[in-house]
């Protein structure tokens, strides 16, 4: 037994060992045609994003070996292959969340299976609640950076034994959020004409389930966040870590409450509506950002 796996023994049931990555890669690679480029993970209410897609092979999440499932209202739980015009791509439809109770490599474990199958790109989207005053609900917010509150916590998907077949001990998450994706993002947004609800900022992650309480929201404002969800920084943490390049975007689905007066609550079929409500452009704008990305090949991550 090599020595990093007695200190640091996986549990029995664990998924992450490489050869379960191989194993489910192997089983989808020998189930489909479809050699992906782009990966497009969908959140919560998003997974219509898919729905453009050409050429399509579904499969449910439960029949996938090693794939956790999905839990939550508005992650349908299937992986769709299919075409974005020339761009063979990849369609998660829901996400995995720590308040699920998966651990945080069940929920970076396709994004693993992603970079070994070839893709060279991930769209990651989700829902959050805005907590810059300037933000409206059905705002598109361009992630420019992250703030990993769990991983203050020692709740990060990179901890524990590094293999280096993925990626370095120490990564650099200065620039997890693709420059020249963003700038694409924010070119396309103008064509569309949709700049005026189109906005950059900074998303927190918190483990969740419930709503943050309003001295927790001035606490993230103080912070310097701009939006708050419960996902996506596991997924964009292990992205980055195997070289994956990287594209955020947040659907601003509730107004987090910073005021003791206010008295709108918060609630899942909120944020579901709007995720629908949205959901026209949002497909538009991915289906560009796809195809222009693949176009112009753009090799800074
Ligand atoms: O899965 P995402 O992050 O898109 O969804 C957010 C966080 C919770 O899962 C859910 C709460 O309504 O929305
Ligand atoms: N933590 C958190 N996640 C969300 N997802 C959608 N809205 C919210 C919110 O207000 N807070």
């Amino acid at each position: 037994m090599d020595p990093l796996t007695r200190l640091y023994p996986l549990p029995e049931s664990s998924c992450c060992s490489f050869e379960n990555y191989n194993l489910t890669t192997e089983w989808l690679l020998n189930q489909t045609n479809h050699r992906p480029k782009v990966a497009v993970i969908c959140g919560s209410g998003l997974g219509l994003l898919a729905d453009v897609a050409t050429d399509k092979k579904i499969f449910r999440y439960q029949d996938i070996p090693n794939f956790p499932v999905s839990t939550v209202a508005g992650h349908e739980g299937c992986l769709v292959f299919g075409m974005i015009e020339d761009t063979p791509c990849v369609f998660m439809q829901g996400h995995f969340h720590l308040y699920e109770g998966y651990s945080l490599c069940q929920v970076t474990f396709p994004v693993r299976i992603f970079k070994l199958m070839g893709v060279e790109t991930v769209l990651v989207t989700n829902a959050s609640g805005g907590i810059c005053p300037d933000f409206k609900v059905g705002d598109i917010m361009i992630m420019k950076d992250h703030i990993n509150l769990p991983g203050f916590a020692g709740q990060h998907p990179l901890c524990g034994p590094n293999d280096e077949r993925f990626g370095i001990r120490f990564p650099c998450m200065s620039d997890a959020y693709s420059k020249d994706l963003r700038r694409l993002t924010l070119d396309i947004v103008s064509e569309l004409g949709c700049s005026n609800y189109v906005r950059e900022g900074v998303y927190c992650m918190v483990s969740g389930p419930n709503f943050e309480t309003i001295a927790e929201a001035r606490m993230l404002r103080i912070l310097g966040c701009d939006s708050v969800g419960m996902s996506t920084v596991p997924e964009v943490t292990v992205a980055k870590h195997c070289g994956l390049r990287v594209l955020g975007l947040s659907l601003i689905t509730n107004k987090v409450s910073l005021d003791y007066s206010r008295e709108e609550k918060v609630n899942h079929e909120e944020v579901l509506e709007i995720s629908k409500m949205r959901t026209e452009v949002l497909q538009k704008l991915a289906t560009m950002i796809i195809t222009r990305c693949q176009q112009q090949s753009i090799n800074t991550h």
